[in-house]
């Protein structure tokens, strides 16, 4: 039973819950806990979309220091290749996602959010990498997904100096998407969310694969990879419905199964 992230399903849409007071500080157990949130959510048909919530405080303050702090370099070189995978497995997640980010998200709190597809925060949000404060550099894939995101200059700013960036600044610079009052970062992630709720499953799996799975090669291996996508798609229930849709009723009337 999971003690600090639940995954809450309603209305097609799951919400990955962390809960562990006061900063949803990642420790060990947390990261494990929102790899197996993150695989259900995967898994099960009734979660269209997906939300990471932190609570209407904090998202994330980042790792738990309290735990690293007494890991050794063995131990933690072991560790090396699956550091970012937890987290990580919040970026593999096939459907549309949101991190819903009130108050901090630092460190590898910000790195969860990065491993959204969108980034929704309060005005009042502090968002950053300030593990070089720590001596250390980001683990969990932020100087990676950090640089591709928002560009390697300002990447290096952020990761170079940990400086912490507010709300409107990280709008500025493409860290986060959206910026509202805090009291409705929620319902604005839901409101994102739900329009994936009802939505062409497959076809949305497809869009998030093409383009994500195409970021890293040259032009051509990711026309090959989405050429292949879109044509699989024609086996899908939802490419006829839709497509018999528009020639009955026009535009937009589609209702898709998801299958
Ligand atoms: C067996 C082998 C295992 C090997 C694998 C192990 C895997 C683990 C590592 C994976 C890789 C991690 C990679 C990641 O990139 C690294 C990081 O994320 S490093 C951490 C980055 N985050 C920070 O540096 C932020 C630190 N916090 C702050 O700066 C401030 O707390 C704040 C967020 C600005 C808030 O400040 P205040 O409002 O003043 O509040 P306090 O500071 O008093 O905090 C309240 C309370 O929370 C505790 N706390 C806050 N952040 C953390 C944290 N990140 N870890 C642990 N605890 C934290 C703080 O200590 C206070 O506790 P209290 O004093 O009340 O007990």
């Amino acid at each position: 039973m999971a003690e600090f992230v639940r995954l809450e399903v309603d209305g097609g849409i799951g919400t990955i819950r962390l809960e562990r007071p006061p900063m949803n500080a990642l420790n060990m157990q947390v990261q494990e806990e929102i790899r197996a949130a993150a695989a259900e959510a995967s898994r099960r048909d009734d979660v269209r979309a997906v939300i990471v919530y932190g609570g209407q405080k904090v998202f994330a303050a980042g790792a738990d220091i309290k735990e690293m702090a007494t890991l050794s370099y063995a131990e933690m070189a072991a560790r090396a290749q699956q550091l970012s995978s937890a987290v990580g497995a919040v970026a593999e997640i096939p459907k549309p996602t949101v991190a819903a980010i009130t108050g901090y998200a630092l460190g590898g709190g910000f790195e969860l959010a990065l491993c959204c597809d969108r980034r929704i925060a309060g005005d009042n949000a502090k968002v950053g990498q300030p593990e070089i404060l720590l001596g250390i550099i980001p683990g969990m894939g932020g100087t990676q997904r950090l640089a591709r995101l928002i560009g390697p200059s300002k990447a290096k700013d952020l990761i170079y100096t940990g400086r912490f960036v507010a709300a409107d600044e990280a709008l500025a610079i493409g860290m986060v998407d959206e910026v509202v009052a805090p009291d409705d970062v929620y319902e604005a992630a839901k409101r994102w969310a739900s329009q994936f709720a009802e939505g062409p499953a497959r076809a949305l799996a497809a869009a998030k694969a093409a383009i994500d799975g195409g970021l890293d090669g040259d032009l051509a291996s990711g026309l090959k990879l989405e050429s292949h996508l879109f044509a699989a798609l024609f086996a899908t229930d939802d490419q006829a419905a839709g497509m018999q849709s528009f020639i009955e009723n026009g535009p937009g009337k589609a209702k898709f199964s998801g299958k």
